[in-house]
């Protein structure tokens, strides 16, 4: 064996299989070995993978056969939904709206970006909040009822598995999850699609990033997801489609003063179709995110300037979405568009 390959650990090694089965459970100690298992996981190596998670099979099923019509729909009726025509970030972002992520050597993928689903009349989105309000909809039999039944369990999810997190760090409970009661979190359903032209079929479609909010919780039966070590190489996340995976975002970085980390990912082009489902499990808009006094100590000091939630979201979504920049309104900073996490992307496509 060569010395090289002798470095290169078993996948599983790497990003943990995790059982939930014992998040309801009422004993105690059950819950708690959960929580240092998942915190584990989630200071090491900032993904891992959980089953027993409690969303059945057939939600998800029904969520990809509502992602799979919509994405199948002439571009010109997805179009009518284009995301650009909204005031809150919601709807259909088309393969053209392209971000800048230097390492795409061929990006191609549609999206369906949608939230927590508030009335017209919501006093936040009446004052011009651009990530809270009612989610747009296709004209599809079936499709709100399946998106809504996944979003409202993934949702319910990614709070609990921030609860597990405090239990772990020992903070307070609902130390974080009383800050998410009207959240910024949002589902996109992700559809990628190889360009016949591309040479390397490992060739980067999504590229690397860290994400911008606290949790993401993601469903994917295709491969394709890749992670970076902390010692820059890039491992393939196993497909499991009992499983979701989980990886932690800047927001819970930054809230936990680094002990756990936000970790780098891209998609390479491995299949010639795939679909994807993420869940970004964020705080409310108006959260200020500062590593919690707990997590300080006098060998710990704060590293990370306080930032409120929302507006990191959308200064990040800036670079993200060519639309944003257009509708950025006059008094939002000049300089808004730097991602001080960026800095352990590793952008080479070795
Ligand atoms: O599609 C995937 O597997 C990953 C998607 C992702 O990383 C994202 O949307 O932030
Ligand atoms: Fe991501």
């Amino acid at each position: 064996m060569s010395g090289a390959s002798a470095r290169v650990p078993e996948t599983d090694e790497v990003i943990p299989l995790i059982s939930l089965c014992d998040l309801g459970s009422k004993d105690i100690n059950r819950v708690t070995r959960l929580a240092d298992t998942i915190g584990q996981a989630a200071r090491e190596v900032g993904f891992f993978r959980v089953c027993d998670h409690g969303i059945d099979a057939a939600t998800i099923k029904a969520t990809y056969a509502a992602a799979r019509t919509f994405f199948a729909r002439p571009e010109i009726e997805k179009r009518r939904l284009y995301i650009g025509l909204s005031a809150n970030h919601r709807g259909y972002v088309p393969f053209t709206e392209k971000g800048d992520y230097p390492d795409e050597v061929s990006r191609n993928y549609e999206a369906f970006d949608l939230g927590l689903d508030l009335p017209e009349d919501d006093p936040d989105y009446c004052v011009g909040n651009r990530m809270l309000g009612p989610n747009v909809w296709p004209d599809q039999p079936g499709f709100r009822d399946a998106i809504s039944v996944y979003y409202a369990q993934v949702a319910d999810l990614g709070q609990r598995l921030c609860a597990l997190l405090e239990l772990h760090l020992g903070l307070p409970p609902e130390s974080m999850t009383s800050r998410m009661s009207k959240p910024i979190s949002q589902l996109r359903l992700l559809h990628y699609v190889r360009d016949r032209q591309v040479a390397s079929s490992k060739s980067v479609n999504m590229g690397a990033h860290t994400d911008y909010e606290c949790l993401t919780l993601l469903h994917t039966g295709n491969p394709g997801l890749q992670v970076m070590t902390r010692d820059d190489r890039w491992i393939d996340v196993p497909v499991d489609p009992s499983a979701l995976v989980v990886n932690i975002g800047d927001m819970m970085e930054a809230w936990t003063n680094g002990l756990l980390r936000s970790t780098p990912h891209r998609v390479l082009n491995l299949s010639p179709e795939r679909f994807s489902l993420p869940y970004f499990t964020a705080t409310n808009h108006d959260t200020v995110i500062a590593p919690f006094p707990e997590l300080v100590e006098p060998g710990h000091p704060p590293r990370y300037a306080p930032f409120t939630a929302g507006a990191h979201l959308e200064r990040m979504l800036v670079r993200d979405f060519p639309y944003l920049r257009n509708q950025v309104r006059r008094g939002d900073p000049e300089d808004a568009v730097t991602n001080p996490f960026e800095d352990r992307l590793n952008r080479s496509d070795d």
